[in-house]
């Protein structure tokens, strides 16, 4: 495994330019009831700096999987996936580097308040000390926690909570930001804070990979949408160019039409 300099700047994003990218990737887990769980069978993937791409899939799909190989906390059986440019597999350090990543199962320490949490992941990420603590200043007014700034952890709100966990994500300023369904468990005005959050991303030309069930929330973000079942990759593309392909209108129409094609197939 290479490894790298934690102070080596992150790669600067290049707009257009592939920032997440898998290449017939599958994943095998070997479940004590079900014997072998074909999990990812193949997936194809392919997102640029300067998009915010949604992965859409129904329970199973696969969506988790693969934001965890795409975020090195598990290995891929076969195929390859890069970040920014780095192999999960061979230059995993690197990947992290770049890659910002929260899940429903991303940690805190519930005796850490804010700043102690932020400080803990920064010195991991080996920001030095001034520059941390300026980050931190950044962060805790960029996401309003200066309220419950000296809260521990395990006295927040889900959506207290959920800021920490996004500031932790990007402390180290990722150039690729990939978050397992984001918005799950918020209320209303926390989910719109995330959302503006994503988009706010793009903007500074980084990539954003998410998974979600909220069809609205990627019909309203995305630049692109990937739909995933049974751990292939159906189809992808613009809203307009995913109407045309199906003839629907809306993300649930689409979305049926190509299961409906896909389950057919596997009938067939
Ligand atoms: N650790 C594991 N051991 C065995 N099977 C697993 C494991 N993790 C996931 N799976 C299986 O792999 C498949 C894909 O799961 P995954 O969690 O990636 O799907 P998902 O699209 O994220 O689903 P959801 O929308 O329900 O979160 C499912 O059949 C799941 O049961």
């Amino acid at each position: 495994m290479t490894s790298i300099d934690p102070q080596r700047p992150a790669a600067e994003p290049v707009k257009g330019e592939s920032a997440v990218r898998t290449e017939a990737l599958t994943k095998l887990y070997a479940d004590a009831k079900r014997g072998e769980v074909r999990a990812l069978d193949g997936l194809d993937l392919d997102c640029k700096y300067g998009e915010i791409y949604g992965l859409l899939g129904p329970n199973g799909a696969g969506k988790s999987t693969t934001l965890r190989i795409l975020a090195t906390m598990l290995a891929p059986t076969s195929g390859r996936a890069t970040v920014a440019g780095y192999d999960v597999a061979s230059d995993s350090l690197a990947v992290r580097r770049n890659v910002g990543f929260l899940s429903a199962s991303t940690g805190l320490y519930p005796r850490l308040d804010v700043r102690e949490t932020l400080e803990y992941f920064g010195r991991m990420h080996g920001l030095e000390e001034r520059a941390l603590a300026d980050r931190i200043d950044e962060l805790i007014e960029a996401f309003r926690m200066d309220s419950y700034v000296t809260r521990r952890c395990e006295h927040m709100s889900s959506g207290q909570k959920q800021r920490v966990s996004i500031a932790r994500a990007v402390l180290h300023d990722p150039t690729v930001l990939i978050l397992d369904e984001p918005t799950t468990g918020l209320d209303i005005l926390s989910t719109s804070d995330m959302i503006d959050f994503i988009a706010s991303r793009k903007d500074s030309g980084r990539c954003v990979l998410f998974s979600t069930h909220v069809l609205s929330e990627a019909e309203r973000l995305c630049d692109r949408i990937g739909i995933i079942h049974h751990g292939r990759l159906l189809g992808s593309g613009t809203l307009p160019e995913l109407r045309e392909r199906t003839g629907a209108e809306y993300l649930d129409g689409i979305f049926r039409a190509f299961v409906e094609v896909d389950e057919r197939a596997h009938i067939a």
